[in-house]
């Protein structure tokens, strides 16, 4: 459990051009959605988030993460999970593999490490496929082990950049459910960042453009252009 992630202030501007500007707290297991059209900001946000805005851009305010600032810290002090729509699973690597190397170091001992890679499993869906080939997974159910390493990471947070625009609509509709399900049990703050209504609609969130204004000012602002 954290106090959530706050941006405050969070201003991003390209060459004076405001892109983003958000004062928001995500709560413990609440997904924030931002929506926006193409080149709004929403990727340059994410990336100021982990640590690594382009130099290109001007910016300015506090990220709390927990209650703890983090400004300064590099990408990986920060504790934010990532979930793309690629899912990078090492392809040399077994499942289970693949889901071990993401165990933070503090675990110690095999057989805990063991057990942590088996629940995970588990919890996917995938009890007793450890010693699968990824490329053998079929894709919900690569993109599952994909979650549950980037969960096992024990993340403070979580950033979801498009995660299911690659899956079918089938497949789209129940790996949500698996997704939000499990970000909410584990009480970890999200930002889904999706082009796609129906994604927002099952995050059940909040949904803002990155200037911070909600879905109505931004149907308001789609009828008047
Ligand atoms: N490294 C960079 N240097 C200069 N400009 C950049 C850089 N990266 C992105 N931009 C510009 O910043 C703006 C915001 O880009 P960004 O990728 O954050 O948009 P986006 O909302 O994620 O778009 P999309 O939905 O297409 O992924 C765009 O005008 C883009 O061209």
């Amino acid at each position: 459990m954290t106090d959530g992630l706050s941006l405050e202030g969070v201003r991003i501007a390209l060459r004076g051009v405001p892109l983003v500007s958000l004062d928001v707290r995500i709560a413990p297991g609440e997904v924030l959605t931002i929506m926006g059209p193409s080149g709004s900001g929403k990727s340059t946000l994410l990336s100021l988030l982990v640590g690594a805005c382009p130099p290109e851009f001007e910016t300015r305010g506090r990220v709390l993460l927990g209650g703890r600032d983090l400004a300064g810290l590099g990408p990986r002090e920060r504790r934010i999970g990532l979930l793309f729509q690629d899912d990078l699973l090492f392809p040399h690597m077994s499942v289970g593999a693949n889901l071990a190397f993401a165990l933070p170091p503090s675990l110690r001992g095999r057989a805990a490490r063991r057990r942590a890679v088996e629940a995970a499993l588990e919890d996917a869906e995938l009890a007793g496929f450890a010693d699968r080939d990824p490329a053998t997974l079929s894709g919900g159910q690569r993109s599952r082990v994909a979650l549950m390493r980037t969960l096992l990471g024990e993340p403070q947070a979580l950033l979801l950049d498009e995660p299911f625009s690659r899956l079918d609509a089938d497949l789209r509709e129940s790996l949500r459910g698996f997704v939000f399900d499990r970000i909410r049990a584990r009480g970890v703050p999200a930002l889904l960042v999706t082009h796609d209504a129906e994604d927002a609609a099952a995050a059940g969130g909040r949904v803002v453009d990155p200037l911070g204004r909600g879905a109505g000012a931004q149907a308001k602002a789609a009828s008047l252009s």
